[in-house]
């Protein structure tokens, strides 16, 4: 990142204002303002229960998918209003990808755990479909390791190889965004760098949005971070003045491990 530009300056993909969110009677997310740059890797870090994984569901709209759910204010995904009646859902979880803490591939081959979504979208020519397994896998930095054995069942990857594996899914329909939550922490070591080596890749072609408990993980790869606390946003800002100098108290006791 260009240390020059400060957060205010840079194109927006996300516009989040006065955003407010209620679980029947438990308000999850308070006055939420955040706008969340184009092609980087924005970090949401906070304490268990402080609202991370109700927010970045609700950039996909996946949220409502709870009944008791309300919500005030605007979110603006490429400057519309996701929650303006005629914005088409449909649409927004093709743009947007989201990527789980467990992996869940389907149990189907590799080959067509790719193939899922593009078919879903009516592709059935099977070069197409070919080129799509190849260019995902590829991008997923997953399509040397599995080249010689697409027609074999998911579950018989690695758990690191299952989540390249759900990755690549999500960059098979072609989306702008992907949403990650909590993306490493069923991994190895080795696996959870894997992953964190191709979201710095990704981010070239997609926006990243990623939960994440581990403050070190955060540091590494994020450009701007958010710190949540009980549903608000403490501190949002570039991610090496979050670690070195926040602007909070909150903050600084909970990047030390003050509590959390
Ligand atoms: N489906 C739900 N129904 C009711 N309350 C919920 C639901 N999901 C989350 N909550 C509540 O909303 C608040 C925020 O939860 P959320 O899962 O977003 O936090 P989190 O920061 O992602 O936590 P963790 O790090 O433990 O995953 C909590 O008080 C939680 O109990």
């Amino acid at each position: 990142m260009n240390p020059e530009v400060s957060l205010k300056d840079k194109k927006m993909i996300y516009s989040v204002k006065d955003f407010n969110l209620w679980y029947g009677d438990t308000h999850a997310l308070k006055n939420i303002q955040l706008d969340i740059p184009t092609k980087e890797v924005t970090a949401i870090i906070g304490p268990s229960g402080c609202g991370k994984s109700t927010f970045i569901k609700t950039l996909n709209r996946m949220v409502e998918l709870v009944p008791s759910v309300k919500m005030t204010g605007s979110i603006n995904y490429n400057e519309q209003n996701i929650f303006d009646p005629r914005y088409k859902v449909e649409q927004l979880r093709t743009d947007v990808g989201m990527v789980f803490q467990k992996p869940n591939p389907f149990p189907k081959s590799i080959y067509e755990n790719i193939a899922y979504g593009p078919k879903i979208h009516g592709i059935k020519d099977k070069t197409i479909l070919d080129e799509i397994v190849e260019k995902s896998l590829k991008g997923a930095a997953l399509w040397d390791e599995v080249k010689d054995r697409l027609k074999q069942n998911a579950f018989g990857l690695s758990g690191g190889q299952q989540q390249r594996l759900c990755i690549a899914r999500s960059l098979a329909v072609e989306p702008e965004v992907l949403l990650m939550d909590e993306p490493t922490s069923a991994l190895d070591p080795i696996s959870t760098s894997k992953v964190e080596d191709l979201i710095q890749t990704l981010k070239k072609d997609y926006s990243i949005i990623i939960v994440t408990h581990n403050m070190q993980q955060a540091a590494r790869i994020s450009d701007q971070t958010a710190f949540f606390l009980n549903g608000e946003v403490v501190e949002y800002d570039k991610t090496e003045i979050i670690y070195s100098n926040p602007n909070d108290k909150r903050t600084d006791d909970y990047i030390s491990g003050k509590f959390g």
